[in-house]
């Protein structure tokens, strides 16, 4: 796994799906009725409404097959009684009988629908609700090889095909079983001989139909997999619009888009060009084999075979039968398309986080003035790059209270520390003690409650300035949350916005200023009292006065407890206990401000750059 290059979505499949891996799609092709019980554990909950959606459809179906009988008796008894008033008054009773029939029918046949329309509402739910909650939770790896905008679109359009599947075509592909096997089995009851012609037909018409479903299936993933395309690209896109139209890159993007889009279309038209013919065949296939029946049927009576109610019979049933022949065959070609779907969905939900938690997780121990930290000869790659190690044999011990400001050129691996911190990754060698637990055996919800982090792009939510800050501390009151907001300088702006705390902030926080959004992301890490505090400060350069604020916000958080901070900012590293100075993943230097400058090395030459406008200003 860890060797494998970025990979489309379907690689991330789980490890027991043995050696394998990825089984051969020909071979899954033959397997549709085996990808859709992969929604087996989707339906097992509504087992009673199942039962009785079953129950209705079996009611319904048996009401249809019982109209052509009473059709039946309505021409041969009806219509033949000796006394004109007596022949009125049977055909008024068989008429009776065939609305009692019909009535009941469209009662049972809107209780079905009503409940199997439910199923598959309430399914598609469950599933969209199950697959985000389970790439929710992914590792960073996942989203590596993963595009945000290919989930969003299995989560809608492959939902959408599975709802059609469970809500309409499986509904409609039981009830046209039970109604060909119904008529077929009348078929054979009442005229055996008409039953070796209509068995030659279905042999006729089935197994084209089997072959040609197996190409919609695999046409149809491949659209699936073009629309998700398109919406990667959408989803990219559109989160960085400004970007887009700074460069004046908008035809081409449209272009992009529309490539995408025009290469989902050639998909679903191959695949509407298979299922066309196969309706075609089918209706030709089924016309043929009614007006067989009725040249045969006409034969018979006029033979005097039969009786003239007899064949009316015969002849609804056999269009029951090859209607229900060639509903099948279309709702074949649903089910393999929603079989390409199911399978991606299922795929989405094996993929197993390589990060998870440890079977029985040890509790970390309290702490009062902060955590301690302990990284241990660490050496760590990311999995896209198995030969580019970003921690080489990195040791370093902080203790609770402390702060450490960790300096470095780009790329030095300061980020890097941060992930396995909060465990993203686990280390390939060494360990990562948080309070003197291996931050791989302590369940990541206990680990994670305990570090808090100030990114370096502040993450804003679409909601409001209240919201925003909440989510350090979602029990918190309104006070706490305004207390945080105060301590973190950012009350203030907050209740100049238009409805104060109420403000809503714009998707991404597009309608604040960079060191506002520093501030709510800082207000947020206070709210959540974290033991451990990751401060990854901004490098972007904000004006002498947002500098100051943010800097004042950030010292407020960082009291009372351990802090972990890349700093870029004269007044940051001086503040801080120790420095420690990073190259190329390793620890170069460790010392105070002063003795770094002292010593000459690596951090003087990073200070006198990087440091040089903030120490004139
Ligand atoms: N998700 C990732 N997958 C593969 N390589 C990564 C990933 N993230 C970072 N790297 C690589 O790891 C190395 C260390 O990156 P890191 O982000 O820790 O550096 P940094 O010191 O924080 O840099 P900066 O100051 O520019 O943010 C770099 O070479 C980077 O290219």
């Amino acid at each position: 796994m860890t060797s494998a290059p970025p990979a489309p979505l379907h690689d991330p499949l789980p490890a027991d799906h043995g050696p394998g891996r990825r089984p051969n799609a020909v071979a899954q092709a033959k397997r549709p009725v085996r990808a859709l019980g992969a929604l087996g554990p989707f339906l097992r909950p509504y087992r009673g409404r199942i039962a009785l959606a079953g129950l209705f459809l079996l009611l319904a179906a048996a009401t249809t097959l019982a109209f052509p009988v009473a059709l039946r008796t309505l021409i041969d008894q009806g219509l033949v009684a000796a006394e004109p008033g007596a022949r009125v008054l049977q055909l008024r009773d068989h008429f009776v009988a065939l609305f009692a029939v019909g009535a009941a029918l469209g009662v049972f046949s809107g209780a079905r629908f009503y409940l199997v329309s439910w199923l598959g509402e309430r399914i598609t739910a469950d599933l969209r609700n199950a697959v985000y909650a389970h790439v929710v939770a992914q590792s960073p790896e996942f989203f590596e090889s993963t595009r945000t905008g290919e989930v969003l679109s299995r989560l809608t359009t492959d939902t959408t095909l599975v709802q059609t599947v469970v809500g309409s075509s499986l509904s409609l592909g039981l009830r046209n079983t039970l109604m060909g096997t119904g008529a077929l089995v009348m078929l054979v009851v009442t005229n055996p001989w008409v039953m070796t012609q209509v068995l030659g037909i279905l042999v006729l018409v089935v197994l084209p139909a089997l072959y040609f479903g197996r190409s919609v299936r695999k046409l149809s993933r491949a659209s699936q997999d073009r629309i998700a395309d398109s919406s990667a690209i959408a989803a990219e896109v559109l989160n960085a619009v400004p970007i887009v139209q700074s460069y004046t890159q908008e035809r081409r993007e449209a272009g992009r888009f529309g490539s995408a889009t025009e290469a989902a279309f050639d998909t679903a038209r191959r695949r509407s060009r298979v299922r066309a013919l196969l309706v075609a065949f089918i209706i030709s296939a089924t016309f043929g084999a009614l007006l067989w029946g009725l040249y045969q049927g006409t034969q018979a009576v006029l033979a005097g075979r039969i009786t003239a109610g007899h064949l009316g019979q015969t002849v609804v049933f056999i269009i029951l039968f090859v209607g229900s022949v060639a509903a099948l065959s279309e709702v074949y070609g649903d089910l393999q398309r929603a079989a390409g779907a199911t399978e991606r969905l299922m795929e989405l939900l094996a993929a197993r986080s390589p990060v998870h938690d440890p079977a029985q997780p040890q509790a970390l121990p309290a702490v009062s003035a902060g955590s301690s930290v302990s990284l241990r000869d660490v050496v760590f790659h990311y999995p896209s790059r198995p030969r580019q190690p970003s921690l080489l044999h990195f040791t370093l011990d902080v203790k609770p209270g402390e702060t450490v400001a960790i300096v470095g050129p780009s790329g030095a691996g300061k980020s890097t520390v941060f992930q396995l911190l909060l465990r993203f990754y686990d280390v390939q060698q060494g360990e990562v003690r948080i309070d003197g637990v291996p931050v791989a055996r302590a369940s990541l919800h206990a680990l994670r409650s305990r570090v808090g982090i100030v990114p370096q792009d502040s993450v804003i939510f679409s909601t409001s300035a209240l919201e925003n800050i909440r989510y350090g501390r979602p029990e918190a009151t309104d006070a706490e949350v305004h207390a945080a907001a105060r301590a973190a300088y950012a009350h203030d702006f907050i209740t100049a916005l238009p409805e104060g705390y109420a403000t809503y902030l714009g998707e991404r926080g597009v309608r604040l200023s960079g060191g506002q959004r520093q501030r709510i992301s800082i207000a947020r890490a206070i709210l959540k009292n974290p033991p451990l505090l990751l401060l990854d400060e901004a490098t972007s350069a904000l004006d002498a006065e947002s500098e100051r604020v943010v800097q004042a916000a950030l010292e407020t958080a960082m009291q009372d407890r351990t802090t972990l901070v890349i700093a870029h900012r004269l007044a940051t590293v001086q503040r801080a206990d120790r420095i420690v100075v990073m190259e190329a993943g390793e620890i170069v230097d460790i010392g105070t401000h002063a003795e770094l400058i002292a010593r000459g090395g690596l951090y003087a030459r990073l200070a006198a750059m990087q440091f040089h406008h903030v120490g004139a200003a």
